[in-house]
């Protein structure tokens, strides 16, 4: 999918990852550019402004936890407004393995219910046009950091779920890909909370091995966009972008 002049819905992308990567957006002139975060920064929206003047940039309030009817409501208004969206990136994540229901909640169900809403306007089944969906995982959900296994397991099941939706879009319309950066330097990594304290220097172990920085990744987002895969499960690792191959272990036949 070439950005310029597509109309794009990012929620949270005003984090590490996220912030980094709408300036790249913004730079390969999107139409439109709407953000929707949990955290206000008029300032960072300014910036994405001044960046590139062709792009409408647009901010709202929006927490993933919250029920599928208000977030359907908040698209309305999106809607309305822009006609047509291109590409939905649900982006929201917290690690936290103190934090498990919240860590399910936005992580996973967050991702699940932005997506439910989006349908309603997108599905070929109700006469939708049809639309991209691009998920922020995490190589965790291939493999898990097991010191932050509500975490790393809340990153597999979105992951699983966005290779379900890439199944479905010859019934949908809509198709889907994940991005999943490897280690990342953004506050999220600092420092956080192992599950039952299994590991509290984790953060500090982690980060003694190489990492890529959130510039990085946000040059291989853009490129993951642009090859506007279905169904691709993309590793953005130590700067590298890799479309890697998911091993089948059983089949539903159906
Ligand atoms: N940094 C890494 O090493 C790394 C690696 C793999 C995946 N990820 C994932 O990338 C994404 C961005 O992470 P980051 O490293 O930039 O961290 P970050 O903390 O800088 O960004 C997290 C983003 O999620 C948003 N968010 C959190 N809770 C929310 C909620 N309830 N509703 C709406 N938005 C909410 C935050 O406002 C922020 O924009 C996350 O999903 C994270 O799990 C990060
Ligand atoms: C430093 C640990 C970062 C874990 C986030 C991977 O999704």
């Amino acid at each position: 999918m070439a950005i310029a002049n597509k109309n794009i819905i990012f929620v949270a992308g005003l984090g590490g990852i996220g912030f980094d990567t709408s300036r790249e957006i913004v730079k390969s002139g999107p139409k439109n550019l709407v953000i929707l975060d949990r955290i206000d920064n008029p300032a960072a929206i300014a910036e994405l402004k001044a960046l590139n003047p062709k792009v409408t940039v647009t901010f709202y309030p929006y927490d993933v936890t919250v029920p599928v009817a208000e977030t359907t409501k908040l698209l309305k208004t999106i809607f309305d407004k822009l006609k047509t969206v291109d590409l939905l990136i649900n982006g929201a994540g917290i690690l936290d393995d103190y934090q498990i229901e919240r860590t399910i909640a936005v992580n996973f169900t967050g991702t699940v219910n932005t997506t439910t809403a989006i349908m309603a306007f997108w599905d070929k089944r109700k006469g939708g046009p049809g639309g991209v969906i691009a998920n922020i995982c995490s190589v965790t959900g291939f493999n898990a950091i097991y010191q932050v296994p509500v975490y790393s397991a809340s990153k597999a099941a979105a992951l699983s779920f966005t290779n379900s939706l890439a199944k479905l879009a010859p019934i949908t319309g809509v198709t889907a890909y994940s991005i999943n950066p490897g280690i990342t330097k953004t506050t999220l990594v600092h420092k956080f909370n192992s599950w039952l304290d299994v590991e509290p220097r984790v953060a500090e172990l982690l980060l003694e091995h190489p990492t890529q920085t959130s510039l990085e990744c946000a040059q291989n987002f853009v490129k993951a966009i642009e090859a506007n895969q279905n169904g691709a499960i993309w590793k953005l690792d130590l700067g590298t972008l890799e479309a890697i191959e998911w091993t089948k272990h059983w089949d539903s036949h159906i």
